[in-house]
């Protein structure tokens, strides 16, 4: 008998910008245009070099969607010498490759060009479907419209892109929203064979937002959504939930074998009120699965080879890094 393997990445949160073109309902990370919306190089560097430092593998560059869009935004990225945000993250996705992180991606919504260009420099990349219910949550967000979000996804899966995607869970949607999101991320798997993982992310309620009041969902409920999830996608894609926003001990028994990207330096920027558990506590989540570390790109991927030529040294590095017995530096 195999014993669960229960997987995790150690991961450096990158904010790049917290300017966005949408407005969802639930959102405290996003702010107006002004002084400090965008994080600067020196900063990003510096993260770099103390997460790697710490033992991290991967540069989860997450941010607000087409920031260009926003009025006056260009204006504060021209003093850092960029005309195109993505040129921007292109960059420090070059020098998180320099200093041996992966790079994954959550941008919102890119274009296929974009992910054509982003996939030579990402191990793999992420867009949370969210929902595929037209919820009032994201009524003041074009990017959240889920036939954009999944004609995204499908570009992914066209370019081989190894993906990372997910719902939120109690922004509006009914239990058959949940079970339609989840077919139709089996579908778009079944088609490209490109989903990694997909998150069961819980909805945390944010002060100031306009679903502060909302009811959360609880643990009962987010157990069933993941064995609806366990039901509904085949056994290669991992059911992933965060560690730091739910009950991750007894949702582990629900089906979870993924608990995401844990920072040792970085906060959760789209949490900021929920700490990273360390991985002492992640050991305790998995009780008597074995707790394997893994990079953000899964090793089926390496095996097939979906990675730009320029990744393949430090892939190989990091995995025969997080291979090693535990000791050096971030055990
Ligand atoms: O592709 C995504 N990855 C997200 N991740 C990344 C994910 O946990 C891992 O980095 C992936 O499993 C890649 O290995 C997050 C990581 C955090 O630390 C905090 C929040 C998220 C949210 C997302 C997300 O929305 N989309
Ligand atoms: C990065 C991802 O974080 C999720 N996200 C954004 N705001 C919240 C919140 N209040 N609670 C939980 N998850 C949230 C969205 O699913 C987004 O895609
Ligand atoms: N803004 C993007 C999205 O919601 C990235 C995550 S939220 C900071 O898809
Ligand atoms: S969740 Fe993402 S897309 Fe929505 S407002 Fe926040 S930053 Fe923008």
């Amino acid at each position: 008998m195999h014993r669960r393997v229960i997987t995790f990445s150690r991961n450096a949160f990158l904010p790049l910008t917290t300017v966005c073109q949408n407005r969802c309902g639930y959102c405290c990370f996003r702010t107006p245009v002004r002084e400090g919306c965008i994080m600067p190089p020196g900063e990003v560097i510096r993260t770099l070099e103390s997460s790697a430092a710490l033992g991290c593998t991967e540069a989860l560059f997450t941010f607000g969607e087409r920031p260009g869009a926003v009025p006056g935004f260009s204006e504060i990225l021209g003093r850092l010498g960029y005309a195109d945000f993505l040129d921007y993250l292109y960059d420090l996705s070059l020098a998180a490759i320099d200093r041996d992180l992966l790079p994954h991606t959550n941008a919102g919504i890119l274009s296929y060009e974009e992910l054509d260009r982003f996939r030579e420099v990402n191990a793999s990349m992420g867009l949370m479907l969210e929902t595929t219910a037209d919820v009032i949550a994201h009524r003041d967000s074009p990017g959240k419209d889920p036939v954009v979000r999944i004609e995204m996804i499908e570009n992914a899966g066209k370019l081989s892109i190894p993906f990372t995607t997910g719902i939120l869970v109690g922004i509006g949607e009914t239990i058959e929203d949940r079970e339609e999101s989840f077919e139709v991320i089996r579908n778009l798997h079944a088609r490209y064979g490109h989903i990694q993982e997909v998150i069961v992310q819980n909805f945390c309620p944010k002060p100031g937002t306009p679903m502060e009041d909302f009811p959360v969902p609880g643990t009962e409920e987010l157990c069933a959504t993941i064995s609806l999830a366990r039901e509904i996608l085949p056994s290669d894609v991992a059911v992933q939930i965060p560690p730091n926003l739910a009950d991750a001990a007894h949702l582990v028994g629900c089906g979870v074998n993924d608990l995401g990207g844990v920072s040792p330096l970085t906060i959760d920027y789209v949490n900021p009120e929920h700490p990273w558990p360390q991985i002492e506590e992640l050991k305790r989540v998995a009780g008597d699965a074995e707790l394997r570390e893994r990079l953000c790109i899964y090793p089926q991927y390496i095996e097939k080879g979906w990675y730009s030529p320029l990744l393949e040294p430090l892939i190989q590095q990091l995995t025969e890094k997080i291979a090693a017995p535990a000791g050096g530096s971030g055990a």
